[in-house]
């Protein structure tokens, strides 16, 4: 049981009035890890996510890439457009390295103020990865450098695309061929592993200088192992990259975060992709998590006897690690059951959502 006020003391935010009624204030989460898609999908999933979150870090892995700045605005205004009227949601941009990139466009990027980040997607690795990075130190250099000098991160999907090497391997033999001697050799450049899933990429983390490398975590890779893709059937809807891992590494990433370190943080990955794209033959990689990725955090964090972990996770390592104000608002989480919509159904088509038809047990309450 919790006890504590809710108001007159920074650390007493836990209250159990009534022990039903248990609530959590909380600074308002960020999600440092988002995929907002283009056109429709856009203005069908953005209030999910502008409702919970103040800031997002949004993945420019739209067709075609957002590869330059010029690209990175026009994204960000029809981003704000399609925004809820009263939201106060702030999208952080992001450009798509690619083989091609130049210094110049990351000089661009920083200077613009609207771009925090580039993100490395090996060529071939997930969904639009196609016009990724072939070969990051034979072809990157110069930009990872110039990186260092405007102290833009580099957001890293980290798997290698070697079909001869396992899917469940992907993460760990990316981390010993690339960011391994990526560190070594660029010390200065701060690296976000985005979305890990093994204890490998926990064990690497911790090895590395704080706040110098951090990653995101996602719903998914904390609550569920890769069963999860077979139970019953053939499952979806849980089908993401990387990969859902076993359950030891399972454990290994719920014991990172609820640590307390500064290096781990909420990104909940949220990938929409139309119910009919996920539900076929060859079916899209991606969770759409986001009207539930508050209340599976909290979840997490209660079983491991660690809710006062949790507001740093959701809302504190993030914006530090990227050196941006904290938010001043506040959210609140309440113990109690809700039921999870069985579908999202837009004019153009549906959206199944992660744990769609189950109740989960904290609700985000919007005052
Ligand atoms: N995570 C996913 O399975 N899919 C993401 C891409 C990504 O983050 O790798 C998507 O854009 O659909
Ligand atoms: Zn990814
Ligand atoms: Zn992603």
């Amino acid at each position: 049981c919790f006890s504590g006020t809710r108001k007159g003391n920074d650390k007493d935010f836990v209250t159990s009035l009534p022990r039903t009624m248990m609530e959590l204030s909380i600074t308002q989460p960020d999600d440092w890890h988002l995929h907002l898609r283009d056109g429709d999908l856009l203005e069908g999933v953005i209030p999910h996510s502008a409702k919970h979150f103040g800031r997002a870090i949004v993945m420019p892995n739209l067709k075609p890439p957002i590869t330059t700045t010029a690209a990175a605005l026009a994204y960000r205004e029809s981003i704000l457009k399609a925004l809820p009227k009263d939201s106060s949601f702030t999208p952080l941009m992001t450009l798509y390295l690619t083989d091609m990139t130049s210094p110049d466009e990351i000089k661009r990027a920083k200077k613009s103020g609207a771009v925090y980040g580039v993100k490395l997607y090996p060529a071939g690795a997930t969904t639009n990865s196609q016009d990724g990075v072939t070969d990051l130190f034979g072809k990157c250099f110069p930009v990872l450098e110039e990186m260092v000098e405007q102290e833009l991160p580099l957001l890293v999907h980290g798997e290698v695309t070697n079909p001869n090497v396992d899917i469940f391997d992907r993460e760990k033999v990316y981390i010993e061929t690339i960011l391994e001697p990526l560190v070594q050799k660029l010390p200065q450049l701060k690296i976000v592993m985005e979305h890990i899933t093994t204890m490998d990429a926990v064990k690497f983390v911790m090895s590395c200088k704080e706040g110098s490398v951090g990653a995101t975590v996602t719903p998914q890779h904390l609550i569920l192992n890769r069963n999860a893709l077979f139970q019953g059937g053939l499952q979806p809807h849980n089908y993401c990259l990387p990969v859902l891992k076993r359950e030891i590494h399972r454990q290994a990433i719920v014991s990172a975060v609820t640590s307390g370190s500064k290096r781990f943080f909420l990104g909940t990955d949220s990938a929409p992709h139309e119910k009919r794209k996920k539900e076929c033959a060859c079916g899209c990689a991606g969770i759409f998590n986001a009207p539930v990725a508050l209340s599976v955090y909290a979840k997490v964090f209660e079983e491991a006897g660690a809710l006062n972990k949790l507001e740093a996770f959701t809302s504190f390592n993030g914006s530090d690690f990227y050196g941006l104000p904290r938010n001043k608002s506040k959210l609140t989480l309440k113990k109690a059951p809700w039921k999870v919509p069985e579908l999202l159904s837009f004019p153009f088509g549906d959206i199944v959502p992660m744990f769609a038809g189950e109740t989960l047990e904290w609700e985000v309450s919007l005052n």
